[in-house]
């Protein structure tokens, strides 16, 4: 009796949640982070417990064929949901068809061959597996795409792996006693179902927080990033010279104001989409010739800050240098054009600061550099006053 109203509530469990994933998945974009599978898998599996609960006895009948075919299948739909959660595309239809066809002849096959102890036997056999299997793909997810979600990986790792444990019991318990393992008034049954119970109530909130992590990661990124160039924003910015100061052993850092030069001719003379292409071409080449570390942004229109920490006076004209050259040498292919598209920079750089409080004050430190800069010829480097004097083009004038 116990077992029977656990399987009950447990199907209320699954339909109901799978209704709220499938709400889920349809104000998501996109594949609807695997939401729309786990919606399937849940109601795929709640629809083989009503099937159990009708049944009545175990044995051979159409009902029981469809609810062991259901029940195999439902790992299959939660891991293509689980790959596109982690954004793998998945083909669902074909291999749920010929696992579904495959599973049902295996069945009569079992039946017909070994008798119906065989065909539960199967099941659970195959449950375990199936489990194993999920496991096995977890550990390997928390070493690879999912490493910022290995607790949570850990956490249906161990609870599926309890699963698989319960299943392979339960499939030894029918080789030794046959289908009276299956009755419901015995106490591994209750165990087994007050288990599953569990897990549905456990798993089924975790894949929601796991959703809610995912869309306030992407909220967050998006919300530090500029959308044409994929540089980080102000606040971007901002956030990571905070997080770079909170260190202890922090150094100071330096701040390069890059303006393209004459840009406005390159929107007037080939377009606005052209001068897109050319922001986004110069974010790729500076993003390439920083070092890991050093932080990029472009903070409005055709202007770009870096931030380099720990450099020298030397090191930051080095570095200065070096941008002024990668863009000078850069050419933009635009599409149906015969020649690529040059530009040069100018960039004005600021005083060391200690914390972020001092990104304010380097910001016009290095703007009044770049204004000077910009006047005495552009395609330069200019030091804020105090520092060092103009840069022509090509040669080194450290502080
Ligand atoms: N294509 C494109 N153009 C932009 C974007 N943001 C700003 N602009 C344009 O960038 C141009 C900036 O022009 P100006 O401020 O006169 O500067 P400039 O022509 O580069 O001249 P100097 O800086 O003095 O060398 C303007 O025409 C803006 O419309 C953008 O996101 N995409």
């Amino acid at each position: 009796m116990t077992a029977t109203v656990i399987v009950g509530m447990l199907c209320v469990h699954l339909l109901c949640f799978g209704a709220m994933f499938w709400l889920i998945s349809r104000r998501l974009q996109g594949d609807g982070l695997g939401m729309d599978m786990f919606a399937l898998g849940n109601a795929m599996l709640g629809l083989a417990y009503v099937l159990q609960l009708l049944g009545g006895a175990p044995g051979w009948s159409a009902q029981s064929v469809l609810n062991h075919t259901l029940t195999l299948c439902t790992p299959l739909v939660y891991a293509v949901g689980g790959l596109r959660f982690f954004g793998r595309p998945a083909p669902l239809l074909r291999p749920l068809l010929t696992l579904a066809l495959v599973y049902t002849a295996a069945q009569g096959l079992a039946h017909w061959l070994l008798g119906p102890v065989a065909r539960y036997a199967m099941l659970a056999l195959g449950m375990a597996l199936m489990f194993a299997a999920m496991v096995w793909a977890l550990v390997r997810v928390m070493r690879g795409v999912g490493r910022d979600l290995r607790v949570e990986m850990a956490l249906f790792a161990l609870l599926i792996a309890g699963l698989g444990v319960l299943n392979a019991i339960k499939f030894v318990r029918l080789l030794q006693d046959g289908l009276p393992a299956l009755d419901m008034t015995l106490r591994f049954q209750s165990v087994f179902y007050i288990y599953m119970s569990f897990l549905a109530t456990v798993l089924a909130p975790a894949m929601i927080w796991l959703v809610l992590r995912r869309l306030t990661d992407a909220l967050r990124a998006a919300a530090e990033h500029d959308p044409l160039t994929q540089l980080l924003n102000r606040r971007g910015l901002l956030a990571g010279l905070e997080a770079h100061f909170r260190s202890r052993s922090a150094g100071p850092a330096r701040l390069l104001l890059l303006d393209i030069d004459h840009f406005k001719r390159i929107n007037d003379g080939h377009g606005h989409k052209a001068g897109d292409l050319v922001l986004q071409r110069a974010a790729e080449a500076l993003r390439l010739a920083l070092r890991r570390g050093d932080l990029c942004s472009r903070t409005g229109g055709e202007e770009f800050v870096v931030v380099c920490f720990d450099a020298s006076d030397e090191g930051a004209a080095l570095l200065a240098e070096r941008l002024r050259a990668v863009i000078e040498r850069h050419q933009v292919e635009l599409p149906g054009a015969k020649t690529a598209l040059r530009c040069t920079v100018t960039i004005g750089v600021s005083q060391p600061f200690h914390d972020a409080g001092g990104f304010d004050p380097a910001m016009q430190e290095a703007d009044a550099a770049l204004y000077r800069g910009k006047a005495a010829g552009r395609n330069r480097i200019e030091w804020s006053l105090g520092r060092g004097g103009a840069t022509e083009a090509g040669t080194l004038q450290p502080a």
